[in-house]
């Protein structure tokens, strides 16, 4: 029997383009519109759809959205994450359906999630639902905070310090209204949800950043997705904040790191390993990975709780960091069993390779150390 991760590997289609969506996250009132808007009025967007989704009967960030692409989607009357994920993935089809037709390409999509909406079911929608996985890709995950309320939101709002954990950017907003430099603890609180998320201060450069990681392909090599993460702190072999916090909400980070190259089988069957048993408390995981029968080509992956989108691998390593780097955003997974789960695998593969090495992973079975 093959696992999840093993069996996407089958059914991928190399080189297959999708469209890279972007979630932009983060609580009620913490400058998503404000933000998005700030994106619309740049040059060359054409090809940009807009969905947004707002909790309410009469959805009124629609109007507050410069109306400067042709495709802007409000789904109203409820949070995207449950009541209307159906509605999600209507929108996100019919989007595709389009270049079908003869209209304008389609060349990235950003979906405004409602102020408390929990990001994880919009990422399962992407990488999990037959009818839109293979038409698009997740390119990353953006979140604002609101630098005078943020402490208060996130020791009051578990789904405030859902969207900052599983963010790849983070942008700090309402700076200019602080009356001194922003607080340390807020800072910290932000690190210890999210070691990796890169946290952005620069107000102007806000919309830039928004505007590059909607651009971002997981084959590209100049975004990698873990990459940008990544430059926010040296990590160590299991790094970042492993135990929670008392400040985390349950929430805690890591992230595997090795120098040297992973027997590729071993890998697969670790992860199959790791997912299905561990797959409900992975709120996020990301990685580019050295595999010994590709040494010049990293492979990249994420995915969240049971659902992976097919790994790709780069053309070539991104910067001269080589080394294998898995991130994980999890609900209470303890980071040194996960490490030592990963060395178990290793060992195996090193001791006893496989006979022959398949061309096709996925057939290899699911295993447990
Ligand atoms: N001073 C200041 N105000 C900001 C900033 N960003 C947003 N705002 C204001 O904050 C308020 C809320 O901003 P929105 O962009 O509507 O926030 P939102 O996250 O889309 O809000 P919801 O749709 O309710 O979740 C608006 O009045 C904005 O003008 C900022 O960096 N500085």
């Amino acid at each position: 029997m093959s696992g999840h991760f093993s069996s996407l590997l089958a059914s991928d289609q190399p080189g297959r383009e999708r469209v890279p969506v972007t979630v932009l996250t983060g609580f009620l009132g913490s400058g998503k519109t404000t933000l998005l808007n700030e994106l619309l009025r740049e040059p060359d967007l054409q090809g940009t759809a807009v969905i947004v989704n707002e909790f309410g009967a009469i959805g009124i960030d629609h109007d507050l959205i410069a109306q400067t692409t042709e495709d802007t989607i409000l789904l109203a009357n409820g949070c995207m994450c449950c009541a209307v994920r159906g509605d999600l993935i209507g929108a996100l089809v019919s989007l595709g359906e389009r270049d079908a037709t003869g209209g304008p390409a389609l060349r990235q999509v950003v979906i405004e999630t409602s102020g408390l909406a929990d990001p994880a079911p919009i990422l399962r929608t992407l990488m999990g639902e037959p009818a839109v996985k293979d038409r698009f890709t997740l390119s990353g995950v953006c979140c604002t905070v609101d630098a005078v309320l943020a402490l208060g939101t996130l020791e009051r709002h578990p789904e405030s310090a859902r969207q900052v954990a599983m963010a790849d950017q983070l942008f700090l907003t309402k700076m200019d209204l602080l009356e001194a430099p922003i607080s340390p603890e807020l800072l910290d609180r932000l690190r210890a949800l999210n070691p990796t998320g890169v946290v952005n201060q620069q107000r102007d450069e806000h919309a830039r950043v928004l505007r590059q990681t909607m651009a971002a392909r997981t084959n590209d090599s100049r975004s990698a997705p873990v990459e940008s993460g990544l430059s926010y702190r040296p990590i160590p072999a299991v790094g970042g904040a492993g135990e929670p916090s008392p400040h985390s909400g349950g929430i805690s980070s890591f992230v595997i790191v090795r120098d040297d190259p992973l027997p590729r089988d071993g890998f697969y069957a670790w992860l199959d390993m790791v997912i299905a048993m561990r797959g409900e408390d992975l709120l996020r995981v990301k990685g580019i990975v050295n595999l010994q029968e590709q040494p010049e080509q990293p492979l990249v992956f994420h995915g969240v709780q049971h659902l992976y989108q097919p790994p790709e691998s780069l053309p070539a390593w991104p910067s001269a960091d080589r080394r294998t780097r898995i991130v994980f955003i999890t609900r209470g997974v303890d980071a040194e069993s996960m490490d030592e789960s990963l060395r178990v695998f290793e060992r195996r593969r090193r001791e006893r390779p496989p006979a022959a090495s398949s061309p096709d992973p996925s057939s290899k079975s699911t295993e447990t150390p």
